[in-house]
C-alpha cells in the first residue's frame, strides 16, 4: 500500500503526463475504473493518460518507487474483469496512444500504439488492400494492447488464428520499469526464448505493451454466409466435419434458438427461415466463383438428406451476409440486459457433444429456473454458456448461486482437459478456478515468471494468479 497521500499522487502523476492528462472526477474513476463486468465496484484513485512509452516507464518506476498498484485500461470491453480497478489502484488508460504509422507493404505489418481501436486498425488495413482478420463484436470498441492482453479470439479464428498470431514485435515496460522490444518484428528469429508470447495473454501482469507491429494479410473474396437451422447439437459437428472436408470456412459459429429469438426480438435483423430448429449453424466462406456456391449447395443437400440440417439460407450481398451475422454477433449485447453469469469454456472439437451434454445436465438440474443461452465458437471448441439472472432474483444471490454450480461445470472442464476460459481470460472472474486448466507445477512456474518481471507486484495485482 502507499503512503502517497491523494494530494502528492495527483502531483507526481501530472509531473510525469501533465496536469490535464490525470483525471480524479467520480465520472473518470467510475468509467475507466471497470470492464464490461457487472461484478466489481469500480474505486480507482486516479486515471491517468499516458502519451509516449517514456511516460508509461516513468509511471511504472513511480508504482515501484512508491507502491502503486496499476490496472491497464483499453477499451474497458472485457468480459472476465481483467482491467478493473476495485481497490485504489491507478488506472493508465492508453486511449491517447492510438497512432498508426510505420506500415511496411511488404512486410505487410503495421506498428500500432497500444490504445488503436481494432476497428481502425481493421479500416487502415482495407485502405491498403489488406486486411486484419482478427474480429469480434466489441471490434468498435476494444484497444489492440486489450486484445493483445487478452489474446483475443473471435469470430474468424477457425482461419487466421487468434491475437498471438498476428503479433510481429512488441514494446513493453516491465514491472520493473524497463523498456522492452521483443522479436523486432521478425518472422524467422530463434534465438531463445520468445518473451513476447509471456505478454500475449498476460493481461498486463508482467508489464504493460505500449506498441505492437501487427502483420496484415490479403482481403478475403466475397465473403458468404450460410445459416442453417440444426434439431440436435451432435448433428452441427457432422454438419462442421463434411463441410470442413470439402471446404476452407472463414468462421463456423453455432447459437440456440433461445439465443437468436432474443436477437430477433429487438426488432434489428429478422429470424433466418421460417422452420424452427433448436440449434443454428452460422459459416462463412469466401466464394470466390460459381464452383465454391454449388459446392457449398451440394454439402447443404447432402446434409439436409441425412437429416442434420432441416432449413438453411444463403447470403446474395454483403448486407444480407451482415444481417445474417448479426444473429450471431448481437447475442452477447442483447442478453447483457440480463445481469449474465458468464462461461467462456473450450475443448477439443472432438469433444465437443459429450463435454456439452454433461455440461447440460449439470446446469440444467442445478439451474431448473434459470433460462440457461449457448452459442460459440464451435468450430474452435469454444463455447459461451451464459446463464441469465430472473428479474426477480437480487445479483449477489445470483452470482453465488452460480459461483457453486461452477465449480462442478469445471469438474467437467477438467475431466475433457479442457480451459476454463477459451477466449476471454482470467481476470478476476476465472481466477479461483485456473487450477481446473493449470497444474498445481504451471502455477508455480507461473507465479515465479510474474516475480522476475514484476518483482513488487505492482502491474495489475490480483489478476490472473495470486503470489
Ligand atoms: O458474451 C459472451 O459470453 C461471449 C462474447 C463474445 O466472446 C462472443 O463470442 O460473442
Ligand atoms: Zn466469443
Amino acid at each position: 500500500m502507499t503512503t502517497l497521500t491523494q494530494e502528492a499522487l495527483i502531483e507526481q502523476l501530472s509531473a510525469i503526463v501533465g496536469t490535464d492528462k490525470v483525471r480524479t472526477d467520480a465520472d473518470s474513476l467510475e468509467t475507466f475504473g471497470k470492464d464490461w463486468t457487472k461484478i466489481y465496484p469500480p474505486k480507482p484513485s486516479a486515471i491517468v493518460f499516458p502519451k509516449t512509452t517514456e511516460q508509461v516507464q516513468k509511471i511504472v518506476l513511480l508504482a515501484n518507487e512508491q507502491s502503486l498498484s496499476l490496472v491497464p485500461s483499453g477499451g474497458r470491453t472485457g468480459l472476465s474483469a481483467g482491467a478493473v480497478a476495485a481497490n485504489g489502484e491507478v488506472v493508465i488508460s492508453f486511449d491517447y496512444m492510438n497512432q498508426i504509422s510505420e506500415f511496411n507493404a511488404i512486410d505487410r505489418t503495421v506498428k500500432c500504439g497500444a490504445g488503436v481501436v481494432t476497428e481502425q486498425l481493421q479500416v487502415f488495413a482495407e485502405e491498403q488492400g489488406l486486411f486484419y482478420p482478427v474480429d469480434f463484436a466489441s471490434a468498435g470498441s476494444s484497444q489492440l494492447g486489450g486484445n493483445i492482453s487478452t489474446n483475443a479470439g473471435g469470430i474468424k479464428v477457425i482461419r487466421y488464428g487468434m491475437t498471438r498470431d498476428w503479433v510481429a514485435g512488441l514494446t513493453v515496460v516491465t514491472g520493473k520499469g524497463d523498456v522492452l522490444n521483443l522479436n523486432k518484428d521478425l518472422v524467422k528469429n530463434n534465438t531463445g526464448y520468445d518473451m513476447r508470447q509471456l505478454f500475449i495473454g498476460g493481461e498486463g501482469t508482467l508489464g504493460f505493451i505500449t506498441e505492437a507491429t501487427m502483420r496484415l494479410t490479403r482481403a478475403p473474396k466475397n465473403l458468404t454466409v450460410l445459416v442453417l437451422g440444426v434439431p440436435e447439437f451432435d448433428a452441427i459437428m457432422s454438419v462442421l466435419n463434411t463441410f470442413q472436408g470439402r471446404m476452407d470456412l472463414t468462421a463456423f459459429e453455432f447459437f440456440s434458438d433461445k439465443a437468436m429469438r432474443k436477437v430477433v426480438a429487438r426488432g434489428d435483423v429478422p429470424a433466418p427461415f421460417e422452420t424452427p430448429a433448436e440449434y443454428y449453424a452460422l459459416l462463412e466462406f469466401e466464394a470466390e466463383n460459381e464452383d465454391h456456391i454449388n459446392t457449398a449447395m451440394e454439402i447443404f443437400e447432402y446434409c439436409v438428406e441425412q437429416g442434420w440440417v432441416l432449413d438453411g439460407v444463403m447470403s446474395q450481398s454483403e448486407t444480407q451476409a451482415a444481417n445474417l451475422w448479426r444473429l450471431r454477433e448481437d447475442i452477447s449485447e442483447t442478453i447483457s440486459e440480463w445481469t449474465p453469469y458468464k462461461n467462456d469454456i473450450s475443448v477439443v472439437v472432438s469433444k465437443v457433444p459429450p463435454f456439452l451434454h454433461e455440461i447440460e445436465e449439470v446446469v440444467t438440474r442445478e439451474y431448473p429456473d434459470f433460462e440457461i443461452i449457448w452459442f460459440g465458437h464451435i468450430g474452435d471448441g469454444n463455447l459461451h454458456l451464459n446463464i441469465l439472472k430472473p428479474d426477480d432474483l437480487a445479483k449477489e444471490v445470483f452470482f453465488q448461486r452460480c459461483a457453486k454450480v461452477s465449480t462442478w461445470v469445471f469438474e467437467i472442464v477438467e475431466k475433457y482437459a479442457g480451459s476454463v476460459s477459451a477466449e476471454h481470460g482470467v481476470g478476476l472472474t476465472k481466477k479461483p478456478y485456473l487450477e481446473y486448466t493449470r497444474s498445481k507445477e504451471e502455477l508455480d512456474y507461473m507465479r515465479a515468471v510474474k516475480l522476475v518481471f514484476d518483482p513488487k507486484n505492482v502491474m495489475n495485482p490480483g489478476k490472473l494468479i495470486d503470489l
